[in-house]
């Protein structure tokens, strides 16, 4: 935008602001999932009163938010690093199979064993408590990547970038990974809500090993970007992931 100062009519143009690549977003892409993600957390909304297993609204409610705020913020607080797959729905195989499969348990156990799935006033604790986690670990997630702004990204970088930046404030002050501890808390939350026994382990165990894992690497290079800026907040914060420190 072209605008001109006072007096001295000198123009000056207000290029602070980073706009996304447009190549790396097709709008047509973008806006079919953003509806077809819209579309569905409504569906599952209407359908509350109809079905009988209300915490699988509640799931799929949470679910297509979860990925619309991962474009949302990226979108947001990063626009230069936005881009179609910036609502992580390609997580990878892995990340599809667990939850095809967590969806497969609650339908499978929802069939065979009715009662699995009878909200008994212990199921409505658990269900709460799942209902909780859900909630902290989207705001974690998407907190961090609010205060992470440019810093953050979606892969590892393995090359510092030059407005790449030691982000050590806000949430990260508390937590040393707070969005893949909020991803971790809202994964498993979603296995509690589903009441499946087998995917809550399954996400317990194997989320936890992936995210020590990238931690892992991830902290190699952030070491190599900030030395011992770096080594020096690792000692400080904490990632309050179990058994992660
Ligand atoms: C998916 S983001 C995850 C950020 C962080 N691990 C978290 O959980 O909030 C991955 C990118 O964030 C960068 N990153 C991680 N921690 C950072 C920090 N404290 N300051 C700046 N960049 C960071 C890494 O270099 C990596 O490229």
């Amino acid at each position: 935008m072209v605008e001109t100062e006072g007096e001295t009519d000198v123009p000056y143009v207000n290029d602070s602001k980073t706009y996304p690549e447009i190549t790396q977003n097709p709008l047509d892409e973008i806006s079919l999932t953003a509806y077809a993600l819209g579309g569905l957390g409504g569906l599952f909304l209407g359908l509350i009163p109809v079905l009988k297993f209300t915490n699988f609204n509640i799931y799929m409610i949470a679910f297509s938010l979860f990925h619309f705020l991962e474009f949302y913020t990226t979108a947001k607080y990063n626009p230069s690093k936005v881009s179609s797959d910036s609502f992580i729905l390609n997580n990878g195989i892995e990340y599809t199979a667990a939850h095809l499969l967590g969806v497969f348990e609650c339908f499978i156990e929802g069939y065979f064993f009715k009662s699995s799935k009878a909200l008994t006033p212990v199921k409505i604790v658990i269900s709460c408590i799942a209902i909780m986690l859900i909630i902290i670990g989207q705001l974690t997630r998407s907190i961090a990547m609010c205060t992470a702004g440019k810093s953050f990204s979606h892969f590892i970088k393995t090359e510092k970038e030059t407005d790449h930046v030691l982000v050590k404030d806000g949430i990260y002050a508390y937590l040393r990974h707070p969005s893949y501890f909020g991803f971790y808390w809202w994964a498993v939350g979603t296995q509690l809500l589903l009441l499946n026994p087998i995917s809550t382990v399954v996400f317990l165990y194997v989320l936890w090993a992936f995210f020590r894992k990238r931690i892992n690497i991830e902290e190699r290079y952030l070491i190599s970007f900030f030395g011992k800026d770096y080594v020096q907040y690792k000692k400080e914060v904490s990632t309050r992931i179990p058994f992660i420190e």
